[in-house]
């Protein structure tokens, strides 16, 4: 210590130990006169660590002096501040900046105060200063990472906020542009009752509140919410919970997420999911569900429940003559005219084609529903304009009432089906109840209806074949596939039941399809197996000769079994044939081009007449079972048998007779130049492992048989058989 502050401090003490303490201060003690020269009286020793200058340095011989080393900035508003305290005998405390004599700047504080006489005039100024740099450049981290904090906040895409029960507490000014306010300040001002102002549920905001209570936080809290425009917006909150040290929740805070169109993208999925893309009604997955609901709902309130099954009547026949944008324009009025018809409670499906399910909450009296179907029956029925035509259609609707005809979803829509199926029946443009359509018959059919659905894949489905016998030589010449359905539990079921429900419910597509294939594939197998070439005749129904692309059909099976075109048989009845002529024309002409073998079958019951047939490139007629039945002993059929068989070969076609029972009736068709017979006489359809069987062993129209009736020369087996009658026999191949 220098001898001059030693002195000083001497004055003040003279044991030493205020001058020890002091020292010892980590600061610098002070006091100045208040003379001219503001003369330092004392000044302890935390001045070298201070300022880096020894306390008695020249320097401090006045305050004057120590200002020197005072920021430039800091100087004015120091000497100020300390005037306005003396001035007020009051103590100040500042801050400023020094230039330490290491070159550093340091941050000081100084707190002073006067020391006054008894007459209030002020003899000298004492105090502390203190190093604070250290605090100082604490305080700048502090607030540069409060600075970055702000400007993340600020410049976030997300909504960011803090809140308390009674409202917002701060927001920045992504939220604000979430909501659709002007800035922070009009938002928190005017959204003051967050419950109610901001969300759209009610409830929603308690929600919130509930769950940061249990929890202490929220994630993905999806809310609909109110801007300030009162348009509707998707957010997704995620929050915590802010509590003090005693554990009291201070405030939430979190972001908000706009996700309206990400909402409205799920939606729109979710739409595509559940409604019908022509007419953006429920398709039959949502229909299933509100029926479920619906139920449910009837049940829990004692009510009941109808279910309509609407079919437009002439639909199938708009679609195929005016063609499938009409058809779709026409569902669409249909599906606009049934809404309207309709209340907004109930429910108008589309389950596919023009099929409609309607699900009305049914509350009053049979009398009220009967309006209802009067009504739609009514809107249905009104002209309507597709393509610049007036086109009007009727419909058939089928009703089954919860709980009466069924408490389950599938119940009620097979009820209500078997009702339309009623309707369709009584003449079409009516509606008919379930309870009271059900005959046996009706109900039958419709389990029929929905085994058969699912008999191709669970493999019930075989065929059988039948031989076609040339009469010539005796021999198999082809065989006809014959579809039949093994039922497990029912047996054997005819195809004169299922044959004909499955053309009228559209089955037959599937059905004929794998029929095709699988007889292609069976004549194939003979062939590979070494057999002669057997030709495999297929029955062909209205619907795919009308409907399908039968020739693709066709060319598929030939193509992926390999069998020649001209072993496969198809057997057209004449009635289809003169149905829509002029497309049944073109697809024989498509599947003769190919080389398939065509046949007229059951020839003689329909309208079929020598100009029609010229005009198809049939091959073959196959005389109808039932002249075939009593030619032995009819002499009206016998003559029309043999005027049958005139016609073919007069138009070169081969002629074969169908349902031959017996010698005689074999015997007459030999006699009168019928090419080739099949029936029970010469064999009963079997399965293709019997087929095979038949085919490696004699032909049971045998020489003997023939000779009995004295229609069969012997002639040996390798040698060809004669040709006794003046038309051409096509060849095989
Ligand atoms: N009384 C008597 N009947 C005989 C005799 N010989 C054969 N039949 C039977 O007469 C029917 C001949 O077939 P269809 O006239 O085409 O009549 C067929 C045909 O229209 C239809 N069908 C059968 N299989 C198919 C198929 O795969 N597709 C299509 N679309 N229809 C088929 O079902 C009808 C009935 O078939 P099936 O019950 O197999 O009955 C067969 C056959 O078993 C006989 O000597 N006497």
């Amino acid at each position: 210590m220098s001898a001059l502050f030693a002195n000083k401090l001497s004055q003040f003490d003279e044991s030493g130990v205020l001058s020890t303490l002091l020292n010892n201060l980590d600061g610098m003690v002070f006091r100045y006169r208040n003379d001219a020269l503001s003369s330092m009286e004392l000044v302890s020793a935390g001045c070298q660590k201070i300022t880096g200058y020894a306390a008695d340095h020249a320097l401090y011989l006045s305050r004057l002096s120590y200002e020197r080393l005072c920021h430039a900035d800091d100087l004015d508003k120091m000497r100020e501040l300390i005037r306005e305290a003396l001035e007020h005998q009051l103590p100040y405390e500042l801050e400023y900046r020094i230039l330490h004599a290491n070159g550093e700047s340091r941050w000081l504080w100084e707190r002073g105060v006067g020391v006054y006489n008894a007459s209030g005039r002020l003899e000298a100024v004492e105090g502390l200063i203190s190093d604070i740099t250290a605090r100082k450049k604490a305080d700048q981290v502090t607030l540069e990472v409060e600075r970055r904090y702000r400007s993340i906040v600020e410049n976030a895409i997300e909504g960011i906020f803090q809140s308390t029960p009674q409202g917002y507490i701060s927001v920045n000014p992504a939220l604000v542009r979430i909501y659709g306010y002007g800035s922070p300040q009009q938002m928190m001002a005017e959204l003051k009752q967050i419950d109610t102002q901001l969300y759209v549920e009610a409830g929603r905001r308690q929600q919130f509140m509930q769950l940061m209570e249990q929890q202490g936080s929220v994630t993905n809290f999806e809310s609909r919410v109110y801007r300030k425009d009162r348009s509707i917006i998707w957010i997704s909150e995620n929050a915590r919970t802010v509590y003090d040290e005693a554990g009291k929740i201070m405030f939430y805070e979190g972001t908000v997420e706009d996700i309206t169109e990400r909402k409205l993208y799920e939606a729109e999925i979710e739409h595509r999911a559940s409604h019908d893309m022509l007419t953006g009604l429920p398709n039959r997955a949502l229909l299933y569900e509100r029926l479920q609901q619906g139920i449910m709902q009837a049940q829990h309130h004692n009510e009941r429940l109808a279910l309509a099954f609407l079919d437009i009547d002439q639909f199938k026949y708009i679609n195929d003559s005016l063609g499938h944008q009409a058809g779709d324009q026409l569902l669409q009025i249909m599906s606009e005219r049934l809404l309207a018809c309709m209340r907004d409670s109930d429910t108008v499906a589309r389950l596919g084609g023009d099929e409609f399910v309607l699900i009305l909450n049914y509350h009053a009296d049979a009398d009220e529903l009967d309006s209802v179907m009067q009504r739609i029956r009514s809107s249905v029925s009104q002209p309507c304009r597709i393509e610049g035509r007036e086109l009007t259609v009727t419909c058939s609707i089928g009703i089954s009432i919860y709980p009466g005809d069924g408490d389950q979803a599938d119940v009620l829509l097979k009820n209500a089906d078997a009702a339309m199926y009623k309707a369709k029946e009584l003449g079409r443009d009516n509606y008919q109840y379930y309870a009271g359509v059900l005959t046996p018959a009706v109900a039958d059919r419709l389990d029929l209806m929905n085994k058969l659905r699912i008999a191709i894949e669970a493999r019930q489905l075989a065929l059988h074949y039948q031989p076609k016998i040339d009469l010539l030589s005796g021999r198999i010449h082809s065989a006809e596939a014959l579809i039949r359905w093994q039922h497990p539990a029912q047996g054997m079921i005819s195809p004169a039941d299922f044959i004909p429900l499955a053309e009228e419910t559209g089955l037959i597509m599937p059905i004929g399809e794998w029929v095709i294939h699988t007889a292609c594939a069976q004549a194939m197998q003979w062939l590979m197996l070494g057999h002669q070439p057997i030709r495999i005749a297929v029955n062909i129904s209205p619907r795919q000769l009308h409907h399908g692309d039968l020739a693709q059909i066709v060319k598929t099976a030939l193509d992926e079994t390999g069998l020649p075109p001209s072993l496969l048989e198809l057997e057209i009845t004449e009635s289809m044939m003169m149905h829509n002529m002029e497309t049944s024309i073109a697809t024989l002409h498509q599947l003769k081009a190919m080389g398939v073998y065509l046949s007229v079958d059951d020839f003689g019951t329909g309208y079929a007449s020598l100009s029609y047939l010229k005009k198809f490139p049939v091959d073959c007629l196959k005389i109808d079972q039932s002249f075939v039945r009593d030619i032995a002993i009819d002499r009206d059929d016998a003559a029309i048998v043999k005027a049958i068989i005139s016609l073919g070969h007069i138009l070169n076609l081969s002629v074969i007779a169908e349902g031959v029972e017996s010698l005689e009736q074999a015997s007459f068709l030999q006699q009168n130049a019928c090419d080739c017979a099949q029936g029970y006489y010469f064999g009963r359809p079997v399965s293709n492992e019997a087929f095979t069987l038949l085919l490696d062993t004699p032909a049971k129209l045998t020489d003997k048989d023939l000779n009995k009736a004295g229609l069969k020369q012997e002639q040996p087996q390798s040698a060809s058989p004669a040709k006794p009658q003046t038309h051409s026999r096509e060849s095989l191949y």
